[in-house]
């Protein structure tokens, strides 16, 4: 039977979201973006699965986990987007489809933040879209399985 979850993974201080510079990153919390992403997946007859951690072994271990036996890998590494080998070197070793999503636009931000270490171990990427750009990135996992 083929895999129907999708595995949304949010690094560090996406906890915080709704409070950490709502400027940049809006008002809506990450229960609320859990919610849209649990809409998003029934919509495409998918099964969600969304986790948090601050810990960089943490993700490491859950993307591990999502290597193969799912529909897709959704990731919004924050942080160690930018900073992370060993993580880059997990979503690499996933044989899913994977894609990368950020809320801000990473490339109009400060010039440390324009490289990602997950960009080409990833097969799509949803950049600066807002929280929305969660329930696309679960909209182009669904239609990779088409
Ligand atoms: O924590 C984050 C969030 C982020 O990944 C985003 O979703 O826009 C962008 C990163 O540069 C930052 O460190």
């Amino acid at each position: 039977m083929e895999p129907t979850t999708v595995l949304v993974i949010n690094g560090p201080n996406l906890n915080l979201l709704g409070e950490r510079e709502p400027e940049i990153y809006g008002s809506d919390t990450l229960a609320d973006v859990e919610a849209l992403c649990r809409v998003a997946c029934e919509a495409a007859g998918l099964t969600l699965e969304f986790r948090q951690s601050n810990h960089e072994g943490v993700l490491i271990d859950w993307v591990q986990e999502g290597r193969r036996g799912i529909a897709g890998l959704v990731i919004n590494a924050a942080g160690y987007t930018h900073t992370s080998v060993a993580l880059r070197d997990a979503v690499s070793a996933v044989t899913v489809p994977r894609v990368e999503v950020h809320i801000s636009d990473i490339h109009a931000r400060e010039e440390f933040r324009h490289h990602s270490y997950l960009t080409d171990v990833t097969d799509h990427q949803v950049i600066g879209r807002g929280v929305a750009g969660y329930a696309e990135a679960i909209q182009w996992v669904a239609t990779s399985r088409d």
